[in-house]
């Protein structure tokens, strides 16, 4: 098993009720899982638990059969670098080169001296382009990050997680700021990595009809719980409203 996530919860200091409550399950390797629940009900929570963005309060966060949930120093390095992580806002930083911006990826993988001087090896120049190639980008390697669009950022976002050489993807909403073509180009991306280069992936989403479309499991958070845990094809009226009620 990939990841293994047992009686997590998670309470926030000034809050009075926990944003996760007892939330158990495991992640095997090639998995497509979209995260769905009204706003507020834990998905970004979840996320930033599992990559250690923020500690759990109480429960066991395992990555391949090692407890990390309380993991610092180089164990948290070596873990986060497994992890590839897209944002709804995509995080690029606007005044640098697409190319460097995806460079970014390839930061675990080298001694801070070179990150410093942004001496990047022949090797990490040509996997970021490379990776460029896959969403299609590798014609703006040039251009300031700030100048694309909104789905064009993202695609670098991902060119950026794919050069860190992830075992798993997150993504916290990374459609929730896209008009719905884009949406789907980005999902389109995503289930390709899923494919082909076997990345396990779990994103939060607003839109039912993607994570019917895209993902292999639903996880449905209500209240900090989860609710409903199974295929897409399982999630009838009656579980939607569970979920959403
Ligand atoms: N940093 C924080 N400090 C205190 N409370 C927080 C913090 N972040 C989230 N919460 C609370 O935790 C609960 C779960 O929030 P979370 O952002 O995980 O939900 P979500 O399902 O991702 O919602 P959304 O789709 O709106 O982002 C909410 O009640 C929220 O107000």
């Amino acid at each position: 098993m990939l990841l293994q996530v047992d009686r997590l919860k998670k309470k926030y200091a000034k809050s009075t009720s926990p944003a996760l409550k007892d939330i158990s399950f495991s992640v095997a390797e090639g998995e497509f899982i979209a995260i769905l629940g009204l706003s507020g009900a834990g998905k970004s929570t979840l996320i930033r638990c599992i990559n250690r963005l923020i500690t759990p309060t109480q429960g066991t966060i395992r990555w391949l059969g090692k407890d990390i949930t309380i993991a610092s120093g180089k164990d948290l390095t070596m873990y986060r670098r497994s992890i590839g992580m897209i944002f709804q806002t995509f995080n690029l930083v606007g005044r640098l080169s697409v190319l460097t911006n995806v460079l970014v990826g390839r930061l675990g993988y080298m001694p801070v001296w070179r990150a410093f001087l942004f001496r990047y090896k022949t090797s990490d120049i040509k996997a970021a382009e490379h990776a460029l190639e896959r969403v299609g980008l590798f014609h703006v390697r040039d251009k300031r990050a700030d100048q694309l669009s909104g789905g064009q950022q993202q695609r670098v976002a991902i060119a950026r997680a794919l050069v860190q050489q992830p075992i798993l993807m997150l993504g916290d909403e990374p459609v929730a700021s896209l008009d719905p073509m884009t949406s789907k180009s980005i999902m389109d991306i995503l289930q390709m990595i899923n494919r082909k280069d076997k990345i396990t992936m779990m994103v939060n989403l607003h839109d039912v009809e993607l994570a019917k479309q895209y993902a292999t499991r639903v996880l449905g958070i209500s209240r900090g719980k989860i609710v409903f845990d199974g295929p897409p094809e399982k999630l009838t009226y009656e579980e939607l409203n569970n979920i959403y009620s």
